[in-house]
């Protein structure tokens, strides 16, 4: 009997080859665990809510107000919400065809592309327009349809940085390009090395990939590096005399806990460079309410902005998004709050600043508890979580331990996780989830968990480490 269509071994290879760690062999085991009645500390996923963080108010209130918008003609609708958000949400409901229930163009609501494109003008100090900003669920779908532009064969290469977060190593899997991997420096905080990104597209090309596009993840996901004006403006230069488009993804723009480099966009660096670079280089630029002090993830609203496109590319790219009809409206509304929120003097602007200030002190404190508490062990070290959501320390394992990994069958990372996963409920991902150079481990945490049981997580952590180590040490 031949193999039915859906049988495992009739599959389309390409989703065979596809992998993402994020939910992978330790979160399948963190989830059996869980059952089992164990209490994990689920820090694999950048999912504030699910570690406790409060939505702001503001947007849920508009949002409720959309999504039942006969609360609008309650006579008591003044009582439990503020007029800021019921003027808001009529206007909101205003630029629908139907309400919350109707599909939109699949580029998303016309007002709420206007608002974005309003607010990065404002951010970069150059027009941006809206014809050129398309809504999608989440910004994971926003770089899936790029990448699916993008690549045209197995030969089609995609600079990656490596350690990368995932989307990018099983996206380019599922639509058969080639990941050219460019590798960041971890001695110098996770910074570009030209020399090495030169060297691997020269690698690429000796073997016939032609490279086609470039990501930068800024900041970066998991190492945390936050890029230089200086670094965009030479990636900039370089994707000029390479041709190649770069794929900015930002969605964690809003997340910076340091002064020295604070975030600018790669549009905004595009656009101050002047031509031939302005002009040539092309750009898509990708954001999210997932992140930021936001940390709306399950609304699955993200964007992406197109620069230097040819109109009839941005034609096509509107057709293939046509195929999926229209990306979800709350999740379009979240991504208007987003960059169009309270204002000086509207009623809801005390509470959304002190709400949103709360979440961005408190991950800025989380962000050195961490750091410290890993640093505090002589096996371990990490850099600073100069922005984004996570931690990525180097986990030094002795000889023994890397045989007892390999007895188990086991990649040394995946061992260490699961070691420490059974023995304190923190679920991790293993650095080999998100690359890494040969021989070096890591593993990444987010900086999620409640401040308040942070020390105690650091704790558990460093007592299982140095048990380890007494355990594995020669
Ligand atoms: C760099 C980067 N780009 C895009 C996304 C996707 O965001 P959307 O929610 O808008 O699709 C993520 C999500 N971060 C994943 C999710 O949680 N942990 C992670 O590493 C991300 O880290």
């Amino acid at each position: 009997m031949s193999p039915k269509p859906l049988d495992y071994e009739s599959l389309n290879e390409n989703v065979k080859k596809v992998a993402y760690a994020v939910r992978g062999e330790l979160y399948l085991r963190a989830s059996e665990l869980q059952k089992e009645g164990k209490k994990i500390i689920f820090t694999n996923v950048g999912n504030p809510h699910a570690l406790g963080q409060k939505p702001l108010t503001f947007p849920r209130q508009v949002v409720a107000l959309c999504q039942a918008p006969f609360l609008l003609d309650d006579p008591n609708v003044g009582l439990l919400f503020p007029a800021d958000a019921i003027a808001r949400a009529k206007h909101y409901l205003s630029l629908t065809s139907g309400g919350l229930g109707a599909y939109s163009d699949s580029r998303g609501l016309t007002g709420i592309r206007k608002e974005i494109a309003d607010f990065i003008e404002r951010r970069d100090g150059y027009p941006s327009d809206p014809e050129l900003v398309f809504l999608t669920d989440g910004a994971s779908k926003g770089v899936m349809q790029i990448l699916n532009t993008i690549i045209r064969n197995e030969k089609d290469g995609i600079l990656v940085p490596v350690p990368q977060y995932p989307l990018y190593s099983a996206t380019i899997s599922l639509y058969g390009g080639c990941l050219v991997p460019y590798y960041l420096e971890e001695e110098a905080n996770w910074s570009l090395d030209f020399y090495n990104i030169r060297q691997s597209v020269a690698a690429a090309r000796s073997k016939g990939i032609t490279v086609r596009a470039m990501v930068i993840i800024n900041p970066g996901n998991p190492t945390g590096q936050c890029l230089s004006e200086a670094n965009i403006r030479e990636l900039l230069k370089f994707c000029f005399q390479e041709n190649l488009v770069l794929l900015a993804d930002e969605v964690y723009q809003q997340n910076v806990y340091q002064d020295e480099r604070p975030f600018i966009s790669a549009r905004k660096i595009l656009f101050d460079m002047g031509p031939p670079i302005s002009k040539e280089v092309q750009l898509v630029s990708f954001h999210t309410v997932s992140k930021g002090y936001w940390g709306e993830c399950g609304q699955r609203g993200g964007y992406f902005e197109m620069t230097n496109l040819p109109p009839q590319t941005v034609d096509e790219i509107y057709k293939v998004a046509s195929v999926s009809l229209s990306p979800n409206v709350p999740g379009q509304i979240f991504l208007g709050l987003m960059v169009n929120p309270p204002k000086p003097g509207d009623i809801s602007y005390a509470r959304f600043v002190a709400e949103s200030k709360a979440v961005l002190e408190s991950l800025r404190r989380r962000a050195h508890i961490m750091t410290d508490g890993f640093n505090s062990c002589r096996n371990v070290v990490c850099n600073f979580t100069e922005g984004a959501m996570y931690s990525f320390p180097q986990i030094c394992l002795p000889p023994k331990a890397i045989e007892a990994a390999k007895k188990a069958g086991k990649a040394p990372d995946v061992f260490y996780c699961l070691k420490l996963l059974e023995a304190t409920g923190i679920s991790t991902v293993p650095g080999s989830g998100f690359g890494q150079k040969e021989g070096v481990f890591h593993l990444r945490t987010t900086i999620l968990p409640a401040e308040e049981e942070m020390p105690a997580i650091m704790a558990s952590f460093k007592k299982f480490n140095d048990e380890f180590m007494e355990q594995y040490e020669d």
